[in-house]
Parts: C-alpha cells; structure tokens; sequence
C-alpha cells in the first residue's frame, strides 16, 4: 500500500502550551488533526470555566490562516473543584474535567491529593455527562515509578468505576498490559487513550546506552513485554482504546537538563508514527478507527467530515524547531526517518 485517507483524526489528548508557544504547537497539530482535547495543566492550571473561555480564545486566535481546527477544552480538577464551577463549565462547552494525582506530572502540585473530596463532583459529572480523564498513577514514595500506573488501578480506578457506574472515564496514556487488561474488561463507560511513544518504545530506549531525555515522558516508558500489550490492543480494533498523542513540548534545555522534564513533543509526527506502528502489525486497515473513530464515539461527537491521505514516502523529523522566540525545542524522533507522510 502506497496511500492510505482516512477520515479526518483527532487528537484525544493534546498539550499545547501558551503564550509564545501557541503559534507552534497549534499549527503543527491543525496540520492533520481536526479536534484535540487541551489539556489543562497550565501555570496556573484552567481551573475555571471562564479561564477554559479565555484559554480556548488564545488557542483559535493562534490558529493558521484558514484553519478550522477546534480546541475541545478541559478543566483542572483540584482538591476545591465545585459542582457549581463544574457545572459552569458544562454550560460553557467544556467538555471534560482533568484529575491529575498531585505530584504526577508536569505542573500538577495544585492537583488532587484527596480523591475521597472529589466524589460529589463525580456525581454531578456523572448527571450532567461529563467526561473525567485521569492521569493514572498513584505518587505514594514508596510505589515504585514503574508500578505506580497498575497501583492506580488496584487502589483508585477500580474504586471510581463501580462506584460511578455511569460517568465516562478516559484512563489517558496508558502503557501497561494492566491497563490494556483493566480497560478492556471495564464496562463500555471506560476507554483509553494511547501515545506513539509507548507503542513504538519500551523502557530501553530510555536507558540503555545512554539516557535519552527525549524519550522521558510519563507515565515512564516500561518494559517491552508492556509494549506489546498496548501493540495487541490496537490491532485488536476495540473501540475502547483512541489516538491521544500526548504531545507535550519542553524547550530543549528544560529535557537536557539534570533534572530534565518530562513530555515528547510528537505532534510533528504523530499521525505519521501512528500509521508506523499500524503497519508494522498488519493491521493498517485499524488505523482510521483509532485515529478518527473511537474517540468521538466515545465523548459523544460527530465523526469529522472530511479525510486526510498519509502517503508513503520517506522524511527525516528535524533535529530541532526553533519557536518565535527562538528558543529551541526537540521535537520527538528527531532526526529519525519516518516512512509515511500526510499530504499536504
Ligand atoms: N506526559 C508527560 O510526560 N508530560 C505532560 C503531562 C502529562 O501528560 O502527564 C506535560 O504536560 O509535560
Ligand atoms: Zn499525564
Ligand atoms: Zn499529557
């Protein structure tokens, strides 16, 4: 196979940053993808329904001429979230609320640090339809960074799920076969999102022969038997798992760094990657339902319209992007050779 259209995608998991960052991130994900949920963990995080307005402002105003991509747009759960603030948001077209444990990631200390004090929020969620999206790892020092996902699992998710029969979960970026497990045996109210970076590597890409700071997001790269799971997963064509890049961009001196930040900055590629992997699995006619399909299905949206057509044809992902400010960044795979490409 030389060409391959598939429906317009979206992007089910997206960070683009803001301020001087906008004009990059927006571009480079409106160049294929039609929709992307934003997340939320800004400094200070979109905790309002009024901040998501303004935010999902700067994202449209930063879009390139003619371009008709649209910002879904998130709220940052914290431990003081209200119903009524969530409420406020629903009415504003927010179509999700984020619960990042405190601690997890990147710009998440004002996060939750008691789960128990969000469940009147779950409820209320759960009535008016809207979505929660976790990032699933518990922060206990004393959990191991690479159990820490299926921790998550055992000690909270399991928990949310029964007691919130009907509230829609997306478990974000999952990279274990524990999550691929917990997921597919999880009523039709759970489904997941997958990142290129954790089907195409494992955790010795991370490590071995060097530390590679660009391959370090969370939750950290694990072993390849894990990487296999989510491989089987997505060829399996369940509509329970969709296209969440995680696209997460740090200028390059914040990842080189001695204590480097986590996050692969893949919407140069993303789509591209995606179609990689499929191939390689032999199950390049699965491509178009996880990256155009599930995921609308599952919050409820319209499939887009219109098609983009990937093409089979060599490129070679820069070795950096230089921002307005010209401030450097390292996109994922850089220097790589990718083997498809979106005509533009
Ligand atoms: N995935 C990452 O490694 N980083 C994300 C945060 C997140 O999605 O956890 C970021 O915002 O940089
Ligand atoms: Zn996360
Ligand atoms: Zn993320």
């Amino acid at each position: 196979m030389t060409t391959l259209t598939i429906q317009t995608p979206d992007d089910w998991h997206l960070h683009l940053r803001d301020g001087d960052m906008l004009p990059e991130t927006v571009a480079a994900t409106a160049r294929c993808f039609q929709r992307a949920i934003i997340m939320p963990n800004l400094v200070p995080p979109v905790t309002t329904a009024e901040m998501a307005l303004d935010y999902k402002q700067r994202i449209l105003s930063a879009r390139p001429t003619g371009s008709s991509f649209e910002p879904l747009m998130t709220l940052f759960l914290t431990n003081q979230t209200s119903a009524e603030e969530v409420r406020a948001a629903k009415a504003a077209g927010v179509v999700a609320a984020k619960m990042y444990p405190a601690g997890a990631t990147t710009n998440s200390a004002s996060a939750v640090s008691q789960l128990e004090a969000l469940y009147p929020t779950f409820e209320v969620m759960q009535e008016i339809g809207m979505l929660l999206l976790v990032h699933g790892e518990v922060t206990d020092a004393h959990i191991d960074i690479f159990d820490r996902e299926k921790a998550f699992i055992d000690q909270k998710l399991v928990y949310i799920t029964e007691q919130f029969p009907d509230l829609k979960v997306v478990f974000e970026h999952i990279t274990t076969g524990d999550a691929a497990q917990f997921v597919t045996g999880a009523s039709d109210n759970v489904a997941a999102t997958i990142t290129p970076q954790h089907l195409m590597l494992n955790r010795n890409d991370l490590l071995v022969g060097g530390v590679k700071p660009h391959n370090y997001c969370l939750p950290v790269l694990k072993r390849s038997t894990h990487q296999q799971a989510l491989r089987d997963v997505v060829k399996t064509g369940s509509s329970k798992f969709f296209l969440g890049t995680d696209s997460a961009p740090h200028a390059k001196d914040a990842k080189e760094n001695a204590c480097g930040c986590a996050g692969c900055y893949s919407a140069w590629s993303a789509v591209e990657l995606y179609a990689q992997v499929f191939e390689e699995l032999d199950a390049l006619d699965k491509l178009e339902g996880f990256a155009s399909h599930h995921g609308a299905d599952f919050y409820g949206l319209a499939r887009n319209k219109g098609t983009i057509t990937l093409v089979k044809e060599e490129w070679t992902i820069p070795d950096e992007i230089i921002l307005p400010n010209g401030k450097p960044i390292v996109p994922f795979y850089a220097g790589k050779t990718v083997n498809w490409k979106v005509k533009v």
